[in-house]
């Protein structure tokens, strides 16, 4: 059940801003609140959300992360002059603060507490904290990047204090690196934390050699950090989306966290004058959607950058439609990732792939999977029989479809080849169905193939015997709700009307719990599939080696 989405805001944040002139934080200004906020209510997204108050975060919390004598200094800061501000500033990097500056970062780490407690207690399903300063810079002993306390670091460590959580994963989404929370988890398998960055080989802010994706973690935490260095600017949403499906998603599923944190910073979307980079407000909607079947969709998104007004509004209210579950964009005229991108994935797929059996390529066949694009002409030319000319496309007559199709004896009827190309996978698991084996067909192959493929209309057939238990066939249709709109039609041979249902009504699919190694066939299988289809596919490359 759909327990709402939780909106966290006190205008009491816009209330500190940069008193000198320092270049490098001028860009951190109050209107990045207020623009925020504002787009929300005037997109009627504030009152479909429940308002949850901020409080002010303890000593208590602030010392999960912090030391001791940092918060003593910090505390010392409302009463200081300006000069004695200025002075204090200098210590630290890219950051400034402001008689006020404390107590907004309590009300910023207050914020974020609110929003897990609220999610982790089951009052909502998943939200957002739109505060600053914001966090993912900032250090156990040191602010940062405009960062005074790490509000998601923080948060990491409070719910396994307080809810006894298990595994948490954080997505930085920023377009900076946010090494407060690498630093924070690099020895703890515990927290995986995914950050992509402007890096162009370490000469960007904050320049720093385990910023690379060579840099994995340590100890038992090897493995559970992953670095996505961005080397050139431009970056599209291609290049994003081939992250999440390559990498993020695989890895995601097979942690399979009890919490996903969000370090939500839009200044990785085009306009920002940080990132430099070219994705559209409208990825987030994608972003958040392909993150809300994890944890059984608990999702707590914190606000970190974005210095571009515009759209930093705009992809704060994508965000948050997709939090309630409304449908995302067609994510229209996707390219192919470009080299650097695809460099980029190589490296860091290579470097984890130790860590992570998703990452690894073996084995014999097991999943056949037939994809079949049918384009107009292929069907105008080989299928079409004389189909008499139906006015409506009606269910009986899809299910008679695809019964045809399932025996590859297409007859399209002539209404249904109006909406353009038709795109027909059926993915056909012969004996039990591995669960991992076939969410990794499904994020590697499935859903790349689909966005690029754009259709209007998504057509999902449970053919009988196919033996996917109901938790993926929620997790698939749950995915596959990203496309096309969320149209989606569901032609189910087999009783499982009411997970399908709950899925269609928009709620989270349940965990699938840890994932093991997939059978080396269903892996190897896939991996033959990509292989094959990805000079057509741009958006299955994983390399830039021509046959990877
Ligand atoms: C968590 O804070 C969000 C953030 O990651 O966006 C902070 C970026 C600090 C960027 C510092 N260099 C600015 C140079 C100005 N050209
Ligand atoms: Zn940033």
């Amino acid at each position: 059940v759909n327990m709402g989405t939780a909106l966290i805001y006190d205008e009491e944040m816009t209330r500190y801003k940069l008193l000198w002139v320092d270049p490098a934080c001028k860009i951190e200004v109050p209107e990045r609140l207020v623009v925020s906020y504002g787009a929300l209510v005037e997109n009627g997204l504030a009152d479909r959300c429940v308002s949850i108050p901020v409080r002010e975060a303890t000593d208590a919390d602030i010392l999960l992360v912090h030391s001791e004598e940092y918060l003593e200094a910090v505390k010392k800061t409302p009463y200081m002059t300006l000069e004695e501000l200025k002075e204090f500033t200098l210590q630290y990097g890219d950051v400034y603060f402001h008689p006020n500056i404390y107590h907004c970062a309590k009300l910023a780490l207050g914020a974020t507490l609110q929003l897990v407690d609220n999610v982790m207690t089951g009052k909502v399903r998943n939200g957002l904290a739109l505060v600053r300063p914001p966090g993912h810079h900032s250090m156990r002993s040191a602010a940062s990047g405009f960062c005074i306390f790490n509000n998601v670091a923080i948060a990491a460590q409070y719910v396994k204090q307080k809810y006894g959580v298990k595994r948490v994963l954080i997505v930085d989404w920023d377009i900076h690196h946010g090494q407060g929370v690498q630093y924070s988890f690099e020895d703890d398998p515990s927290v995986l934390y995914f950050s992509w960055h402007r890096y162009e080989h370490q000469k960007f802010w904050p320049n720093l050699r385990e910023s690379d994706f060579d840099v994995v973690g340590k100890e038992k935490g090897a493995g559970s950090t992953i670095n996505v260095p961005w080397n050139k600017v431009k970056m599209q949403n291609s290049d994003y989306l081939s992250i999440f499906f390559h990498v993020l998603l695989p890895v995601a599923y097979e942690f399979s966290p009890d919490l996903v944190l969000v370090c939500a910073g839009f200044d990785s979307a085009i306009g920002d004058p940080e990132g430099e980079m070219c994705a559209t407000p409208d990825i987030f909607a994608h972003l958040t959607h392909l993150l809300m079947n994890l944890a059984g969709g608990k999702l707590c998104a914190v606000l970190e950058g974005g210095y571009n007004l515009k759209s930093l509004a705009q992809s704060v209210c994508q965000t948050v439609h997709s939090l309630l579950g409304d449908p995302a964009p067609r994510p229209a005229n996707l390219e192919g990732p470009c080299n650097s991108a695809l460099e980029s994935l190589q490296c860091v797929r290579s470097a984890h792939r130790k860590y992570w059996s998703c990452l690894k390529h073996a084995g014999s066949l097991k999943y056949t999977l037939i994809v079949n694009v049918l384009s107009f002409s292929t069907i105008r030319e080989n299928f079409i029989k004389d189909a008499d000319d139906k006015d409506a496309v009606t269910l009986s007559s899809l299910i008679a479809l695809v019964d045809k199709m399932e025996k590859n004896e297409v007859v399209l009827t002539r209404d249904l080849l109006y909406s353009n190309l038709f795109f027909y996978i059926s993915v056909l698991s012969q004996g039990c169905s591995d669960a991992s084996g076939f969410i990794q067909a499904v994020l590697g192959l499935l859903l790349p193939l689909g966005y690029e493929y754009d259709p209007s209309l998504v057509l999902l057939v449970q053919t009988p015997g196919s033996g996917i238990c109901d938790s993926v066939w929620q997790q698939l249709t749950g995915l596959l709700q990203g496309l096309a709109q969320g149209h989606i039609l569901v032609l189910m041979q087999r009783t499982c009307i009411d997970p399908t249902c709950s899925s269609l009504l928009g709620d989270a699919a349940p965990s699938l719990g840890q994932l093991h190694a997939a059978p080396p066939e269903d892996v190897e299988a896939v991996e033959n599939l990509r292989q094959r289809l990805k000079a057509d596919w741009k958006l299955l490359q994983t390399t830039d080696e021509p046959d990877d």
